[in-house]
């Protein structure tokens, strides 16, 4: 177990002892790389922290950690508690300047006024100007001596990355707006569990919230393509943090040992792609729902690995058609509450026999205090955000062994492994027919 002096706990010399220790680590990577004056400023930051090796991204959730807990310390017990305000005024800050194209208005290499910006924006240049001066003292944006507004490497992203851009709109619309719901939501249902009551539920109409026509998020995404375009390509975007890195799935095991497998929900096949790249023998059947199968045939790379894999319409709350030596479940199951999940495992069944692996890649909760308190924090923002956003859970090893084997006892454990520096764990049983 983690010593509880260890992390938020901590004094603040011992914090800044082990800040110092963490930004020698950390500063010594970035040297390496050739960042030795890493800042945000356009010219000296990396695009992302993806060369970072197993210590470095260790010394980094060390970094946040202890400079975190800096923070709290100097601002005391009860200035603590303003952050409240303080953070959702900078949240809707770079919400609004995010939803009104603001970022994309600005030039990447140059520089715009406001009045010139607040037009199509339709805001008043003095506004703008008091959002983006906020905005800028966190890092995004910034005005220069000129009194016109430039990027930071933070807010160039917005250009350089479409798949950021998407996630950071999807981000605004859903999940910071579901964040005010988490009360409401409770009042309604004390459970967490019902999708229609959840809090994306809420705050996506909430006008009119004890409406029973409420829709969830997947309805909303079904019926919304420019949403639809947006969280997939999230999952996409997703895929650039070290935490969710793809590296982390592909070397996870020796995926040449499958002739086949069926991705379900398998997204735009960015899972499948990373993994036949390097498994020249496999071929992936990438499963996902009608529409979402449109968008990928659209959006393949042009790559050769790319006739590894075939894509399939498949509804995972119906009966499996397709057979295969292995199926994975990335981030599927903890996007359901319990019985949802099992009809999703339990409908996989009739494609299974003897030696048929599942395979699920997800988060597996910790016991509390058993990891860095940095890893445990991500891990533990996912949970809530899978309750914000969809009614459903993380789940610790023992809730994830007891939801599946409870579909059938046929299912056999065979292990969990925990790639380092990963969020997700892959857990996978074998199907034994006698
Ligand atoms: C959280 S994403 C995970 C995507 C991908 N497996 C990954 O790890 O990045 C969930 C996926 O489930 C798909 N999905 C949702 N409902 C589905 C259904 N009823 N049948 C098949 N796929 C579905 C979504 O379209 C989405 O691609």
């Amino acid at each position: 177990m983690r010593d509880v002096r260890e992390t938020p706990m901590r004094t603040l010399r011992e914090s800044l002892k082990h800040l110092s220790r963490a930004v020698d680590v950390f500063a010594a990577e970035l040297d390496q790389a050739g960042y030795s004056d890493y800042s945000f400023a356009p010219d000296n930051s990396p695009y992302d922290l993806s060369f970072l090796s197993s210590r470095g991204l260790a010394s980094r959730g060390e970094i946040i950690t202890a400079a975190e807990t800096i923070v709290r310390l100097a601002k005391g017990p009860q200035e603590s508690l303003a952050v409240l305000s303080e953070k959702s005024v900078e949240h809707g800050t770079l919400q609004a300047l995010i939803q009104m194209g603001i970022p994309q208005k600005v030039p990447l290499d140059g520089s715009v006024t406001y009045k010139e910006l607040a037009g199509p924006a339709q805001i008043t240049p003095e506004l703008l100007q008091r959002l983006v001066r906020l905005a800028a003292l966190g890092g995004f944006l910034l005005e220069d001596a000129t009194g016109k507004v430039r990027h930071t490497a933070m807010s160039a992203v917005f250009h350089l990355d479409r798949d950021v851009a998407d996630m950071t709109h999807f981000m605004c619309d859903v999940d910071m707006r579901a964040g005010t719901y988490f009360y409401d939501s409770i009042r309604l249902d004390p459970s967490g569990k019902t999708a229609s009551q959840g809090p994306a539920a809420l705050a996506l109409h909430a006008r009119d919230y004890n409406n029973e026509t409420r829709r969830t998020i997947w309805e909303v995404l079904e019926n919304d393509p420019v949403q639809s375009a947006r969280f997939h390509s999230s999952m996409t975007a997703l895929l650039a943090s070290p935490s969710h890195s793809l590296k982390h799935i592909v070397d996870a095991m020796d995926w040449s040992q499958f002739p086949t497998m069926v991705d379900v929900g398998g997204s735009l096949g960015q899972i499948a792609l990373a993994i036949v790249e390097k498994t020249p023998n496999l071929t992936i059947i990438v499963q996902d729902l009608p529409d979402v199968i449109k968008q990928a045939k659209a959006s393949l790379p042009s790559a050769p690995w790319v006739s590894q894999i075939t894509f399939e319409p498949h509804d995972f709350f119906t009966v499996q058609q397709t057979k295969a030596p292995a199926y994975l479940l990335r981030q599927i199951l903890h996007d359901w509450p319990d019985e949802d999940a099992q009809r999703i495992v339990k409908n996989l069944l009739p494609a299974f026999e003897t030696g048929t692996r599942l395979l699920v890649a997800d988060i597996v909760l910790p016991q509390s205090g058993s990891i860095s308190s940095h890893m445990e924090r991500v891990l533990r923002i996912y949970d809530i955000s899978m309750f914000s956003i969809f009614s459903s859970t993380e789940r610790t090893l023992e809730q994830l062994r007891n939801l599946v084997e409870g579909c059938d006892p046929r299912l056999q454990f065979e292990g969990a492994h925990y790639p380092e520096g990963s969020a997700l764990s892959l857990v996978s049983w074998i199907y034994k027919s006698e």
